[in-house]
């Protein structure tokens, strides 16, 4: 969507094996908190941040808000004990972000030192859908396709985009990207309005517009997409421990995705070049759990990749024809 937006006069196709509701993506909690790249500058990140949070800002504060699944939520991120980084990078960029106040913390005993802010979240599988549909609006063509090698694309296509997510690990041989494997319960409990997340990272509880999702596993390195009965008994009752009334909650249906995992996303361009022949890639995955949090940022960053890929194309063709 980023490219048709930036490149209005390019062609775009997307190609994949599995489009929504099948993918990582459809699996997320989707909720704009950061997680940090330890080998990406924290400005570049805060910038990701800081650009997908203002587009979704603006569409929460429009009449397509409910279409697109973003709304606003306020809530808690709680400590056990003080955390080194009382203040994140991102707490000037969500909306009212303080310490809690003694009387928020009595509602979690196990608990010294809390955060409350504001923030959006994506409910995935309808935000998914409406980016689909604007980007058919475009004209843009989709396919169900497997690619098993970057270069099977270079007679039909100039320039590739590689946003493949964990498929990368096989598609560009990328060893540095791993699974962090993630179980979620999705589950009916419409009284839940305030999101809670304890600040170590594995329980959390995010109310979305419809359900709620409760969290959560990161299990480096596993592959399997089976839910584990043991694990969804282990999240209802650690997400309980900090909300009971989830005592109470309906339909329970379980998730799991892998994240695509990465030091740093992989966003850059790379020139494939075999027997003469050129093929520009530009890589945008490895955004491992923080993938909502930066999309349209990253996005961003990767269709101005793609505009000088253009620029450059366009030079040598009229060198070419000199
Ligand atoms: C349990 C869980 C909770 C999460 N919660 C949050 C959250 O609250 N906030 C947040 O910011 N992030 C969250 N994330 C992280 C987020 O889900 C990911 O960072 C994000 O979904 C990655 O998106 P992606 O488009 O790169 O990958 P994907 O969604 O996996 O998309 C990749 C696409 O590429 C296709 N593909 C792959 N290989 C090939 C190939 N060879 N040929 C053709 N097509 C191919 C796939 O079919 C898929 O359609 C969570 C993740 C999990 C697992
Ligand atoms: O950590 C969170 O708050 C949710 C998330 O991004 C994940 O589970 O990957």
């Amino acid at each position: 969507l980023c490219i048709t937006e930036t490149c209005p006069s390019c062609s775009v196709t997307v190609l994949s094996d599995q489009f929504s509701p099948n993918t990582t993506s459809d699996v997320a909690a989707g909720m704009l908190i950061p997680h940090t790249y330890p080998d990406t500058p924290i400005h570049r990140q805060k910038q990701w941040f800081k650009e997908t949070f203002t587009y979704l800002f603006a569409i929460s504060n429009s009449a397509e808000a409910s279409e697109a699944g973003i709304h606003l939520v306020s809530g808690w991120q709680i400590f056990k004990s003080t955390p080194k980084e009382e203040l994140p990078f991102w707490s000037d960029i969500v909306l009212g972000f303080r310490p809690m106040s003694e009387t928020e913390l009595q509602k979690f005993p196990q608990h010294r030192f809390g955060q409350a802010f504001t923030t959006l979240k994506c409910d995935c599988p309808p935000y998914l859908l409406w980016l689909e549909k604007r980007l058919k609006a475009t004209g843009t063509q989709m396919y169900t396709r497997k690619v098993a090698d970057l270069w099977e694309l270079h007679s039909e296509y100039d320039i590739v985009v590689n946003c493949t997510g964990i498929g990368a690990q096989q598609l560009v041989g990328d060893k540095q990207l791993f699974p962090v494997r993630g179980q979620v319960l999705k589950v009916y409990a419409p009284w839940v309005k305030q999101f809670i997340r304890d600040g170590d990272g594995l329980t959390y509880i995010y109310p979305g517009i419809h359900k709620v999702t409760l969290g959560g596993t990161r299990e480096k390195g596993i592959w399997s997409l089976s839910p584990d009965a043991y694990t969804t008994r282990d999240i209802f009752d650690r997400c309980c421990s900090l909300e009971p009334s989830l005592q109470a909650a309906q339909d329970i249906k379980v998730k799991v995705g892998l994240r695509p995992s990465r030091q740093c996303v992989r966003l850059q361009t790379e020139v494939l070049s075999q027997g003469g022949v050129k093929l520009p890639v530009v890589h945008n995955y490895g955004h491992g759990a923080g993938g909502f949090s930066v999309h349209r940022g990253t996005a961003k960053e990767a269709a101005h990749l793609v505009e000088v890929c253009i620029s450059a194309l366009q030079g040598s063709s009229s060198r070419a024809k000199l």
